[in-house]
């Protein structure tokens, strides 16, 4: 059962000497061995961490393990745009290049809660908080093309709608389906924004990680028992990574822009996320509520 449930291995001997790769929410679970695995193979890492101490402590560990120095931090709340902004205002002035990036971060199940600028949590942190920090990072993924942006989603994504007229959950709201909400748009975002990117070189993926066993629980106390007894049956993180790592490693992957991942194989979406209408909408939304003109 184990074997069924962790199948999928990156095995793309690719090296990343002179690459930068950011990877957001890199300070546990998936994201963190993901960020370690692009530092074993040499590329330059930011952990882009909205706690910056927890940050720094992986920073050194992946260093340590991979004997890559090149791993920086740098924080990252996707749940406050200003600090999306900050963020990529550091990154452009420090860096040249932008080879891959990791849209890993996310919340599930929180109580209802809003970011600084007012967004439902899983909506604003897991789609429009990674939306915003993709476009600010957009112009430098052309100049360093080939390059790739990779979405964590989910199979959750098979439950979520797009309410339009309930976007922030004002109207109802139910902490799992918002999550399921979120993950939907992720990979809306992902087919849109591939259809957008034709003939850059700059190629993107949406991906399910697996079940995996890390900190996505903790607001779930009936989910934390669940992942605790079947502990032994679901994904480590490092297993969780390997899809976020095929995507973003296997070369000759370029004609499979904007498809969804899951065991390093490509994987069916629900109706729902291969409605161009939607994911059209969905991006006009998204600009008007971040004040980024629709183009
Ligand atoms: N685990 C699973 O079974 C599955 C996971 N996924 C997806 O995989 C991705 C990684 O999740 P996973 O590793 O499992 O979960 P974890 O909870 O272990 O890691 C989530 C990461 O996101 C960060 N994060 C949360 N909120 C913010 C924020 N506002 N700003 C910046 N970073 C933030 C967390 O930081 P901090 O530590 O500070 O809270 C943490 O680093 C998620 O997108 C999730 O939806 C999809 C399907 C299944
Ligand atoms: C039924 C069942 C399981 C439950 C799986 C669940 C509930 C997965 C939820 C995944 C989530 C929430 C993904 C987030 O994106 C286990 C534990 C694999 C063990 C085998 C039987």
């Amino acid at each position: 059962m184990r074997k069924m449930l962790s199948s999928g291995v990156c095995t793309s001997t690719v090296q990343l000497l002179g690459k930068v790769a950011v990877v957001t929410g890199a300070n546990t679970g998936i994201g963190k061995e993901t960020a370690k695995e692009l530092a074993q193979r040499g590329a330059r890492v930011y952990l882009a961490c909205r706690d910056v101490q927890k940050g720094e402590l992986v920073a050194r560990e992946i260093q340590t393990v991979t004997g890559n120095q090149e791993v920086l931090v740098k924080k990252l709340d996707l749940a406050d745009t200003k600090s999306i902004r900050a963020f990529a205002k550091g990154f452009l002035a420090e860096e040249k290049h932008l080879h891959i990036l990791i849209n890993n971060a996310g919340v599930m199940m929180c109580p209802y809660s809003k970011t600084a600028d007012g967004f439902e949590m899983h909506m604003g942190v897991n789609h429009l908080g990674h939306f915003l920090l993709t476009l600010l990072l957009l112009e430098k993924l052309k100049e360093s093309a080939p390059s790739r942006i990779v979405n964590v989603s989910s199979f959750a994504h098979h439950l979520g709608r797009i309410h339009f007229h309930n976007l922030q959950g004002e109207k109802f709201y139910s902490a799992g389906l918002a999550y399921c909400h979120s993950k939907l748009a992720n990979i809306l975002f992902t087919r849109e924004l591939a259809r957008r990117l034709k003939g850059s070189s700059v190629t993107t993926y949406s991906v399910h990680p697996g079940t995996v066993n890390s900190e996505l629980v903790r607001h779930s106390s009936v989910m934390r028992w669940m992942w605790r007894l079947f502990s032994f049956f679901i994904k480590t993180p490092q297993q969780g990574a390997q899809t976020s790592l095929y995507c973003a490693l296997t070369e000759g992957l370029e004609s499979l822009s904007g498809n969804h991942f899951s065991d390093c194989h490509v994987a069916w979406v629900s109706a729902k996320a291969r409605n161009e209408t939607i994911a059209r909408r969905l991006w006009d939304v998204s600009c008007d509520l971040l004040g980024i003109p629709v183009d």
